[in-house]
């Protein structure tokens, strides 16, 4: 078949985030600090700037029970579930669907006082891992959202500052068979979920307004993110 243009980047950012998002917070360099902590969630930054402008790389870890992999990335990558848990989104829209498991989004938020209006227009992909080495462990699953430009939405061209991000969310699936023999139930089941992402936000923004915008949105977006997919999946068949 032929390539998308997008594809080879797509394939190279995917490998290099993931690579990335298994690393554990003591191989991912220096300067990580734990600025969020909730029960089996803990979110980390690394101050940076580039040109000024806050660009503070985030890496988030949680632990959820009775949900998979698999089904965390459904719900993350699906569009039409979007508007469900994504609080700050203003407008989404498909500009291309590329394949079943790539297509590219133009995404308005809410407004950050004071700084101006954002949007974003990112591919996004999603892909089961091989799990490499015990063979018969549950795959895990990532989304990849990284931006992109599209000539039918140029940067800056309106109202919005356009930002800048690459998102990796990694999900593995644990499973904890029953002692006695009894099949599988969402009892017996977790998903480790990381959350890497880069964002650059375009233009400039106070950075103390940034960060404390990251600070109480971050672990906002994660705790309602993944309540949302245990409330969803709850009495739904297990998708591993
Ligand atoms: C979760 C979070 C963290 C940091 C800032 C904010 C936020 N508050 N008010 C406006 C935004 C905002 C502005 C622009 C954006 F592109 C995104 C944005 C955030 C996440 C993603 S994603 O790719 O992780 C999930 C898809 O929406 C995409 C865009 C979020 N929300």
């Amino acid at each position: 078949a032929v390539q998308h243009p997008l594809w080879p980047e797509v394939d190279r950012v995917v490998k290099q985030q993931v690579t990335m998002a298994k690393m554990g917070i003591g191989e991912c360099g220096t300067g990580w600090q734990l600025f969020a902590e909730d029960g089996e969630m803990k979110m980390y930054r690394r101050e940076e700037e580039v040109d000024g402008m806050v660009v503070d790389p985030l890496k988030a870890v949680h632990v959820v029970k009775g949900i998979t992999g698999h089904e965390v990335c459904n719900y993350f990558f699906n569009p039409k579930y979007r508007y469900d848990w994504e609080t700050t989104l203003e407008h989404m829209t498909v500009l291309e669907t590329i394949s079943d498991d790539t297509m590219v989004f133009l995404q308005t938020h809410k407004r950050i006082w004071p700084a101006s209006q954002r949007d974003v227009v990112f591919w996004s992909h999603m892909r089961k891992l091989p799990n490499g080495q015990d063979r018969d462990g549950p795959d895990m699953w990532t989304v990849v959202n990284n931006s992109t430009e599209s000539s039918e939405h140029p940067a800056n061209a309106g109202k919005c500052v356009r930002i800048y991000l690459t998102v990796c969310l990694l999900c593995q699936t644990r499973v904890h068979p029953p002692k006695d023999g009894t099949p599988i139930s969402r009892d017996n089941v977790s998903c480790k979920i990381t959350y890497c992402s880069v964002v650059n936000p375009g233009g400039w923004a106070p950075a103390s307004v940034l960060r404390a915008v990251y600070k109480r949105e971050y672990p906002k977006f994660l705790k309602r993110f993944t309540a949302y997919v245990v409330n969803q999946t709850k009495n739904q068949p297990i998708l591993f």
